[in-house]
């Protein structure tokens, strides 16, 4: 599993397109799963292209939607149920069975402007941390990142995850890391990705349900 150099693998957890992003309200239902896909399919690429990067393990309960992921390079495991941190947990035992020598890394799915040089920005000060550490979202109360080893991953993703997250003993990282904070939950956040520039997918969609001129 996985052929790029790199000390980390990112776990990338995603929903069934279908069932995501409700709170992008103002959308129509095929929109949003458009756009779900959309997003989760930038996270792949700009993953797989960012140093420290060795690859991206997606835990998924949607089998046809990880199939085209895996198309793009990605490794994918199912998901056993039971929320988000469980996929979570699930994904980095399925990595360490096989690849115990690399780091796991937690990602949300809903970033779709990052970009691969700030993803390996926070790897690259992931690697000088001794225990767990995450990247706050823009909002400041989320959490868009959690890397620790195996025998410390433990993940707490929901709502106030980054005070969950540091009241676990993880250390947030600092920098700018303007695409990797921005997480994409609302008609707000959405506008604000748009501004910072969207992968190549994300943009796609976005311009042809009428949020981009075309063009642009
Ligand atoms: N595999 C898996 N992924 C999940 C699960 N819950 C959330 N995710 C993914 O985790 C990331 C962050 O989740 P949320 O911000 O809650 O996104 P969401 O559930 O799509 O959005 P809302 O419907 O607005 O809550 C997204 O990439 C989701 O697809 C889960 O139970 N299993
Ligand atoms: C996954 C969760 O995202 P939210 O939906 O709260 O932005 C979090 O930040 O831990």
């Amino acid at each position: 599993m996985f052929t790029r150099p790199g000390a980390f693998a990112v776990l990338l957890p995603v929903k069934s397109p279908g069932t995501g992003k409700s709170r992008l309200s103002t959308l129509r239902d095929d929109q949003r799963a458009r756009l779900a896909a959309a997003f989760a399919t930038d996270v792949v690429d700009a993953c797989l292209r960012a140093d420290g990067v060795a690859g991206v393990l997606v835990v998924s309960d949607d089998a046809a939607f990880a199939a085209t992921l895996a198309a793009r390079g990605a490794a994918t495991c199912a998901d056993p149920g039971g929320g988000l941190n469980a996929a979570l947990r699930h994904a980095a035992a399925h990595l360490h069975e096989r690849r115990p020598d690399l780091r796991p890394v937690a990602l949300c799915g809903d970033l779709p402007s990052l970009v691969p040089g700030d993803l390996a920005t926070a790897l690259a000060d992931a690697a000088t941390q001794p225990g767990p550490c995450f990247v706050r979202d823009a909002d400041t109360t989320g959490t868009t990142l959690y890397c620790a080893s195996y025998d410390g991953f433990d993940p707490r993703f929901g709502a106030g995850s980054a005070a969950a997250h540091e009241g676990s003993g993880a250390r947030p990282l600092a920098g700018e890391l303007p695409t990797l904070r921005r997480d994409v939950d609302d008609v707000d956040s959405l506008a604000d990705a748009i501004a910072l520039g969207l992968g190549d997918s994300s943009a796609d969609v976005v311009r042809s349900i009428g949020l981009l001129p075309r063009g642009s």
